[in-house]
């Protein structure tokens, strides 16, 4: 028996609950192959503003460090919008991703045959789709420097700074390349190398990374045109990379293939530690409603149960309960299309579900 210590960072709005749901599930699975699981939360976000006055503290990233892996939920909120920005609840965020240094974030976008209908996409276009993208998580916009505004003769100035190192380029494409040889072999780099320098010096150290893989297929596209075929025929993707922003609306935009947001996954990666993190954020308009998808979630444990915790049958076991929840026919809001074999349930009724699946003491119908 080993000992599983995960720290929990639930964060804000339906973080919690999507979290609360997800460890049922990973305790579950511990317990069925023999661990034990161990686990710690710390505030995380503006929970930790509310407490601590600063979004992240050095207990929670000295925590986090010395974890097996870090589960967490979402940040953000209305009420500290006007944070000044080292103080919002999203520096948070971005300050554990830099801390723990990991740069490579994984989406996996996968639809199930069972929420074809949820899509606002047709059929034929969502059908079958398994993408990764592949996003650069702890460089780009949302870190380069200068980034400030000033007050001007006129009235004020914005500034944000785009900066990639051939360093940076490097890691990422090759978790990309070496994801790509374990899938379908193909990489699309996506760019706005038409315009941008970072973005013409991401193409330029992509192409030349790539000879280290002669086996994939590379091709690149800019991002306008990939979040126009993301759309049109998004089958054509095995695995994107691309840069911390783009990969960040992207992913969002492909969310929506799945039916929902509230089905995506991700797993943030570095060469020491990892965080696992549904895409979606707190969702302040069904916070606190018990409304929330919390699939995400428990798709992102069987993640850290793949990557992190050398439980890679756990991982199948929760992805396959997951399945067949769906085929079973419960639906939160977010994925329900009105059909009538549907059943319209809560977050925590949908963690229920999936874990009736993992544990064959709940009885059938336990939580209704
Ligand atoms: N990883 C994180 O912690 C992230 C945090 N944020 C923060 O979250 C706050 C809200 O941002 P939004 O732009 O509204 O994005 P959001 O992802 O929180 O919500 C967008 C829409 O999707 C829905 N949604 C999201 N997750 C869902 C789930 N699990 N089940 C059902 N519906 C779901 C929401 O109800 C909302 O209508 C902001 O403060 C933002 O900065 C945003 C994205 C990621
Ligand atoms: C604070 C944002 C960068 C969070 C986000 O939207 C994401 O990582 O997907
Ligand atoms: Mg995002």
């Amino acid at each position: 028996m080993s000992v599983k210590e995960i720290v929990v960072l639930p964060g804000d709005g339906i973080g919690p609950e999507v979290t609360k749901e997800a460890l049922n599930i990973l305790e579950t699975v511990c317990k069925r192959h023999g661990h034990q699981l161990k686990t710690k939360s710390y505030a995380f976000g503006g929970a930790s503003i509310d407490q601590f006055g600063r979004p992240l503290t050095q207990e929670t990233i000295d925590a986090c460090k010395d974890a097996s892996a870090v589960l967490l939920g979402a940040v953000g909120g209305e009420q500290w919008n006007n944070e000044p920005k080292d103080k919002r609840p999203e520096a948070a965020l971005l300050g554990i991703r830099k801390e723990l240094d990991l740069y490579a974030n994984l989406r996996p976008i996968k639809t199930y045959d069972s929420l074809i209908h949820a899509s606002p996409l047709k059929p034929e276009i969502v059908s079958g789709v398994d993408i990764m993208i592949v996003r650069e998580l702890t460089g780009g916009i949302y870190f380069g420097r200068p980034r400030l505004i000033e007050k001007t003769e006129t009235g004020e100035r914005g500034v944000d700074t785009k900066v990639y190192t051939t360093e940076e380029i490097e890691r990422v494409t090759h978790t990309a390349f070496e994801t790509a040889a374990k899938r379908n072999r193909r990489v699309t780099s996506v760019d706005k190398s038409n315009v941008l320098d970072a973005s013409r010096l991401w193409r330029q150290v992509v192409i030349e990374s790539a000879s280290q893989w002669p086996e994939i297929e590379l091709n690149h596209m800019l991002v306008d045109n990939c979040a126009m075929q993301l759309v049109r025929d998004p089958s054509q993707f095995d695995v994107i990379l691309t840069g911390n922003m783009f990969g960040d609306i992207l992913s969002d935009e492909a969310s929506m293939i799945t039916g929902s947001i509230g089905m995506l996954p991700s797993a943030s990666i570095g060469k020491e530690y990892a965080m696992y993190e549904p895409v979606h954020g707190s969702a302040p308009d069904i916070a606190g409603q018990n409304k929330a998808n919390p699939l995400a979630t428990i798709a992102s444990v069987a993640l850290m149960c793949r990557h992190s915790l050398d439980m890679p049958d756990a991982a199948q076991e929760i992805e396959e309960a997951i399945e067949t929840t769906l085929q079973d026919g419960f639906r939160t809001g977010d994925i329900a299309s009105g059909d009538p074999d549907e059943y319209l349930v809560s977050t925590t009724e949908m963690g229920s579900a999936v874990l009736k699946h993992l544990n064959p003491d709940l009885q059938p119908g336990t939580f209704l």
